[in-house]
């Protein structure tokens, strides 16, 4: 897998990232999911640039302009319920994408540190020889992110595929590079060291899902 780790460098992603890990600031729900989706617009851009381009030819008022645009079919899948405001922003920038949703949640059987990963609910277009981004903000164990895979295989094989995420923990990482292709992209705005006995991130950011919409009950 080809993991391209935003945190490398510094740039104004920094701040979001801060302002999501922030304990106080991140109980602002609205800033929360707006940061969340700048993150992905950043992502998104990034992730551009390894697109496929052509050479259009575009009229202006005043002339013409040779422009390479891109020519890929992309289909945005993201996992709820954490993932709709990371799926709103890279939509901001890939207006044409096609999209998937899917439902993942961690199920505890019998004790908080053990869980499975159950996938419910499934929209997906083909996605025969199409370019598939596939995102969920955090990337802690990677069971949800690989048992998504999975649960989308019955609907085409993708041109390529390239998994978005915002925080990810060491292990999870490398999970999911253990199940996806070596052609596989991760973008990634940063990457945290552990992972504690209930599967978070540390020092992560917490539920992502909780914090960009409420507390849920748990099953
Ligand atoms: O890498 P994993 O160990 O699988 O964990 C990551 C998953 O956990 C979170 O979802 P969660 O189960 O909390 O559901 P939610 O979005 O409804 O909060 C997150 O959005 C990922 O989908
Ligand atoms: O740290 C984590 C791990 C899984 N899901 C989250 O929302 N946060
Ligand atoms: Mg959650």
């Amino acid at each position: 897998m080809k993991i391209h780790d935003l945190s490398i460098e510094n740039s104004i992603l920094n701040t979001f990232i801060s302002e999501i890990r922030d304990h106080k600031i991140q109980q602002d729900r609205m800033r929360f999911r707006r940061n969340i989706e700048r993150i992905g617009e950043i992502l998104a851009y990034e992730m551009s640039k390894t697109l496929t381009f052509e050479q259009n030819n575009v009229t202006t008022p005043l002339g013409m302009s040779a422009m390479q645009l891109p020519t890929n079919q992309i289909v945005l899948c993201s996992i709820l319920r954490a993932g709709v405001p990371l799926h709103n922003g890279l939509l901001h920038f890939f207006d044409t994408a096609e999209n998937a949703f899917i439902s993942a949640y961690r199920h505890h059987k019998h004790n908080p540190e053990s869980f499975e990963i159950i996938v419910e609910y499934l929209a997906c277009p083909d996605l025969e020889n199409k370019t598939l981004i596939l995102a969920d903000p955090m990337l802690a164990t990677g069971q949800s992110m690989v048992a998504t895979f999975e649960a989308l295989k019955p609907f085409g094989t993708p041109k390529d595929i390239h998994l978005i995420s915002v925080i990810g923990a060491e292990e999870g990482v490398n999970y999911v590079s253990k199940h996806f292709d070596s052609n596989t992209h991760l973008w990634i705005a940063t990457i945290d060291k552990d992972l504690n006995d209930k599967g978070y991130i540390v020092p992560g950011i917490g539920d992502a899902g909780d914090l960009a919409f409420g507390k849920k009950l748990q099953q």
